[in-house]
């Protein structure tokens, strides 16, 4: 097998093995607890700029398909896995992950101790590292992590959101029937503001009952404020997406304005995050996120406890409590999950109730956006 090396800005260097692209490549190094959707998590566009480091021990046992993307391409700068098992068997699988990382341009890492390195993140936190498959020098790849830009320093939604306007119909996925369902009725309009968007998210809300337009990152406030006084739209979508919600200084001052104007909005992860910095509430970076497929968190409306999936390094305050209640909370450390913002028709979760991959038990919140819309009209 090629070989790879590693190099962590705590100084940690590893000789490993590679499959996928070959390349040097600088990206902030995070784990994922999830045990299954490897490929969901490589085509997550807000995984754009990380390294995933994959605690389930044994990747690549089920190939790759077309219908689990969640976007057209893969962002994620690698995947570092204990075991990449290149014989697949699957009814649904096409491709191998080795070839669909080698078309995608991502790194994968292998035979490498990831029980070592997820408890080493978990003591030390994020941080930012180098892989290459060409270079073995550690002081040269020191070097290199050196002087390259640390993931708060670039804006990756430019490279993810979408450039044209588009409009989605698919409905939910069947993973009983194995194919899409049928579009239900659409009871509301609104424009999901692509940041990176996930297609489960998307499928979702056409689920749940919603006509989707996708527009760009670069949008114009005034033009979805005009849409909602003509009732072409009832409310606007948040997405989800990659890197430091805090540099994007733009975005924020349009969402202000939507703010201002009282249209129904929702917002997951970033969208989220979003939202309540546009409220004046910055975010904070948590020591190693929540990567995931089994978190914990609670319902503080029905007291129910819903195990969700989660990706996510950043944070609203806890004293967003000043202005919006909190509707859901994190039980592995308490914090913010979901907010209704008190004297507005807006809602958001921080974790991710599309799952793809993880549990659908959070899917009910999609509805929720249908009833504030509708109950605003
Ligand atoms: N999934 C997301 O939207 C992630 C949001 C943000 N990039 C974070 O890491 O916190």
């Amino acid at each position: 097998m090629k070989k790879v090396w590693i190099y962590l800005e705590n100084g940690t260097f590893l000789e490993a093995n590679s499959f996928g692209a070959d390349n040097t490549v600088v990206g902030e190094i995070v784990f994922n607890t999830s045990l299954s959707g490897y490929q969901e998590i490589m085509s997550d566009p807000s995984y754009a700029g990380q390294f995933v480091t994959f605690t389930m021990p044994e990747i690549g046992n089920v190939g790759t398909n077309e219908q689990d993307m969640e976007s057209a391409g893969a962002h994620a700068k690698g995947m570092i896995v204990r075991k990449y098992q290149p014989r697949y068997s699957n009814f649904r699988a096409e491709e191998s992950l080795d070839s669909f990382l080698v078309k995608h341009n991502v790194m994968g890492i292998c035979n490498i101790d990831t029980r070592y390195l997820t408890k080493m993140l978990r003591a030390e936190g994020s941080m930012m590292m180098i892989a290459s498959s060409e270079i073995s020098d550690k002081d040269e790849l020191k070097k290199i992590l050196e002087s390259s830009p640390r993931i708060e320093d670039i804006n990756y939604i430019e490279q993810v959101s979408t450039k044209k306007v588009y409009k989605h119909t698919s409905g939910t996925y069947s993973s009983t029937e194995f194919k899409y369902n049928e579009a239900p009725q659409t009871e509301v309009k609104i424009a999901v503001i692509d940041f990176g968007v996930k297609r489960n998210i998307l499928n979702e809300l056409v689920g749940a009952g919603i006509g989707v337009e996708v527009i760009p990152n670069d949008f114009i406030a005034e033009d979805l404020i005009q849409a909602y006084k003509e009732k072409s739209i009832d409310g606007v979508f948040l997405s989800n997406g990659p890197g430091d919600p805090l540099v994007l200084k733009k975005e924020q001052e349009q969402i202000k304005k939507l703010i201002t104007a009282k249209i129904p909005m929702f917002g997951i992860c970033l969208g989220h995050q979003l939202l309540s910095i546009s409220h004046g509430y910055d975010t904070f970076k948590l020591k190693f996120g929540h990567h995931g497929g089994n978190h914990p968190v609670k319902n503080e409306k029905s007291g129910f406890i819903e195990i969700t999936a989660q990706n996510h390094n950043y944070n609203v305050p806890d004293n967003i409590v000043e202005i919006a209640d909190i509707t859901h909370t994190n039980l592995f450390d308490n914090t913010i999950e979901g907010l209704k913002y008190k004297d507005s028709p807006i809602f958001s979760v921080q974790h991710h109730p599309e799952a793809s991959p993880g549990p659908k038990e959070s899917a009910y919140i999609f509805s929720e956006f249908v009833t504030l819309m509708k109950e605003n009209r």
